[in-house]
């Protein structure tokens, strides 16, 4: 069998490093290179404490074709150093789109798991499932985001419920028919925010064989906590602890989540 992204994140420990990059934060003359050897050293620092790596596109978009072609060696990179990686692109569009979001993504790097938004309904993220079955990778829905205005659509009424756990129903049904061979865990899972811990456990008991990417560690204020399949993902503090690139922090940090997360 080839690289399988839920195997291989089931298998490891649950921690996130969520790769923002902000050239302005980095020092010299070249701060893209400064940042692409930065980025190298501390995925390699952090790699056998990592459940995976997220590379968060619009910060790489935004730096045009010396953007694009950074995001290429860096998720290379992490693949050479045996890091599961995550697409956070949050892609969501009609079927036909879909496809072509998905060969970009999953079906490029074979093992890898990608972000998408549930909005357009079941058939525009059919072709995301199907690529990740093909290539051995995984689907992150979001279901509760981490923002606060995540309860302006979220958090409606759907007759009785909030929007939210109508789109975990989906997710479940979604869940059954795309397994995967780690049991109990599918190859469709959920973007839950660390920031909301009772919709949090709500969810963990709705969506038993999905795992969860659980964002807001460190810069809002999420609470780190154990449960099974939840992979909690820091960007900012840990990437950039103090607000700049510094290795020695970040191994200190990835230290201090990975014993709150041990329980
Ligand atoms: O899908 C995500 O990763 C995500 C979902 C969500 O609900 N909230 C959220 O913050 N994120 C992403 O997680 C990262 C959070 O960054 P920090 O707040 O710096 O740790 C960013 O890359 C966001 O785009």
């Amino acid at each position: 069998m080839g690289l399988d992204f839920v195997s291989e994140v089931a298998a490891r420990p649950p921690l996130v490093l969520g790769v923002d990059p902000r050239p302005a934060w980095h020092p010299g003359p070249e701060p893209l290179e400064h940042l692409e050897r930065y980025a190298l050293e501390l995925m390699e620092t952090l790699a056998d404490g990592l459940a995976a790596v997220k590379f968060q596109y619009a910060f790489f978009e935004a730096l045009g074709g010396a953007g694009w072609a950074l995001l290429e060696r860096l998720v290379a990179a992490a693949r050479v150093l045996g890091l599961p990686v995550i697409h956070d692109a949050k892609r969501g569009d009609i079927g036909s789109t879909a496809e072509a979001y998905a060969r970009a993504t999953l079906a490029r790097w074979p093992g890898s798991a990608l972000t998408v938004n549930p909005y357009l309904g079941g058939d525009a993220l059919e072709p995301f499932f199907e690529a990740a079955a093909a290539s051995g990778g995984a689907v992150f829905v979001l279901v509760k985001t981490s923002n606060p205005g995540s309860a302006d659509f979220q958090d409606l009424d759907a007759g009785g419920r909030p929007l939210y756990l109508r789109v975990a129903e989906r997710v479940a049904a979604w869940a059954e028919a795309w397994p995967a061979e780690a049991e109990p865990w599918s190859r469709v899972g959920a973007v839950v925010g660390g920031t909301h811990p009772e919709a949090l456990e709500l969810l963990r008991a709705a969506l038993p064989r999905s795992l969860f990417l659980v964002p807001g560690l460190g810069a809002q204020g999420a609470e780190p906590r154990p449960g099974a399949g939840l992979l909690w993902s820091a960007s900012r503090s840990l990437f950039y602890p103090g607000g700049r690139p510094d290795l020695a922090a970040a191994r200190r940090q990835a230290e201090a989540y990975r014993r709150a997360l041990a329980g």
